[in-house]
């Protein structure tokens, strides 16, 4: 029977194939024990074998954030341009703009500094889109040499960076676009005002225990992130976009403390 209603074209419903959502194993439960010393986050291979799952519960606004990158491209990408997704960790951008693109639409190239996460993006993405020229590619997007591109995707990765490298890399990608280019850029970020950040970041919490963390997990988490994700302000955002050269730019979605911003170079 037809489903009474049908989101497969609202957002990106993407499946990992190598990681059924109903399978225990893939779940993440990293911060589910209480641990002695809770290490630094890093992206190593207890968090690839469980990333679909944890980015899933735990960023509000996920899968409409991919969902809305095709519908993105159609407007602004040139037929057959390249496109960069960056810190593509398992190539869920690369996957969703294949499934709403077709092959000879655009080229890409998919790039992450860490190797198990590239190693699993490879397989993923040759499995997956075998029609479309997608490259997957181990680099550190600070110091890449960018080859010109209608549309960079920046999904949860510029907040990984030391604080002081953020500049130089929007002002890389600024000059990496063609005219009329865009970069697409979704982040945790802080509110500026004390309260409003209190209630973002406890709905946040709440949010997280709804998809079934428990408080260890979340205060577990949040230590082994300190320092490691630092978030900016959406207006910290526009003014380095607006520094680095961008026309333009707009804060298109954001829940609670996520939020995506597209910035346009000139035509
Ligand atoms: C939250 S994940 C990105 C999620 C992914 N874009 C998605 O939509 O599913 C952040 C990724 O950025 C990568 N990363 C962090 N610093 C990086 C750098 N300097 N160069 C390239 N990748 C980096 C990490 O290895 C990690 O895979
Ligand atoms: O769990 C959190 O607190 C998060 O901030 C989520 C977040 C992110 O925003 O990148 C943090 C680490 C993982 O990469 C997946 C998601």
């Amino acid at each position: 029977m037809q489903p009474a209603y049908d989101t497969r074209n609202i957002v990106a419903n993407l499946h990992f194939p190598a990681c059924p959502m109903s399978d225990a194993s893939y779940r993440d439960a990293i911060f589910s024990t209480p641990l002695d010393r809770v290490a630094r986050f890093s992206f190593d291979e207890q968090v690839v074998a469980c990333f679909p799952d944890m980015i899933r519960r735990s960023v509000p606004g996920y899968g409409q954030i991919l969902g809305m990158l095709g519908l993105i491209a159609q407007r602004h990408l040139r037929h057959g341009a390249h496109v960069y997704d960056l810190g593509c960790s398992l190539g869920a951008a690369s996957l969703a703009l294949a499934g709403q693109l077709p092959p000879d639409a655009f080229r890409l190239t998919a790039v992450d500094l860490s190797p198990a996460m590239v190693a699993r993006a490879r397989e993923t993405l040759a499995a997956e889109c075998p029609g479309h020229a997608i490259e997957v590619a181990e680099g550190d997007i600070r110091t890449l040499d960018y080859r010109p591109s209608g549309m960079i995707v920046l999904n949860f990765t510029l907040q990984f960076l030391p604080r002081e490298d953020r500049d130089a890399v929007i002002a890389r990608l600024h000059e990496a676009l063609e005219p009329g280019g865009v970069l697409v850029l979704s982040e945790k970020v802080v509110d500026l005002d004390e309260q409003d950040n209190a209630w973002r970041v406890e709905r946040y919490h709440d949010f997280k225990r709804a998809n079934g963390y428990s408080d260890l997990e979340i205060s577990q988490k949040r230590n082994a992130l300190e320092n490691v994700l630092v978030p900016d302000s959406l207006d910290a955002h526009h003014d380095r976009l607006a520094r680095a050269g961008f026309s333009r730019s707009l804060t298109w979605f954001q829940y609670l403390n996520f939020a995506s911003l597209i910035a346009f170079k000139e035509a």
